[in-house]
């Protein structure tokens, strides 16, 4: 088990997003704004895709981390917590998907 969370993560995101150290990646993205930063989201998501189309575990293993970081990027310019998707995620438990699909508003 990792001795590391997506909650840690998150926290890391927000202190480097305004320390305006040029050498941030996260302050970089945060600075061009949402469509940048969910461009890059976009893009990672396909590379996960391409590795895991590919079966290649160790590929899949490195972009879905790259994932993730964006992903909490976005979260984080958007002025979502990560704690609203996972409260989101455990209001869905105890219920199949197909059934959460089916309750969705339409439209
Ligand atoms: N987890 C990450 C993380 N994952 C990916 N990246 C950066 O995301 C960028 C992705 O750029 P690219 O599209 O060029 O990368 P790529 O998709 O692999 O490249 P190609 O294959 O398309 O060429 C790279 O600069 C990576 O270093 C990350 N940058 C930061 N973090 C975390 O955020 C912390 C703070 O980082 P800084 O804000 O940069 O200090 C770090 O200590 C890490 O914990």
């Amino acid at each position: 088990m990792a001795d590391f969370s997506l909650a840690e993560l998150e926290q890391i995101i927000h202190q480097r997003a305004h320390s305006g150290d040029p050498d941030s990646w996260t302050a970089k993205l945060f600075a061009k704004g949402i469509d940048k930063a969910a461009q890059k989201l976009g893009e990672e998501a396909v590379e996960t895709v391409i590795a895991a189309v590919k079966a290649d575990k160790k590929g899949l293993v490195s972009e879905s981390a790259d994932l993730l970081y964006h992903w909490l990027v976005v979260l984080g310019i958007a002025g979502v917590p990560l704690d609203e998707v996972l409260k989101e995620l455990e209001g869905r438990t105890g219920r199949s998907g197909i059934a959460e699909k089916a309750s969705r508003p339409k439209g």
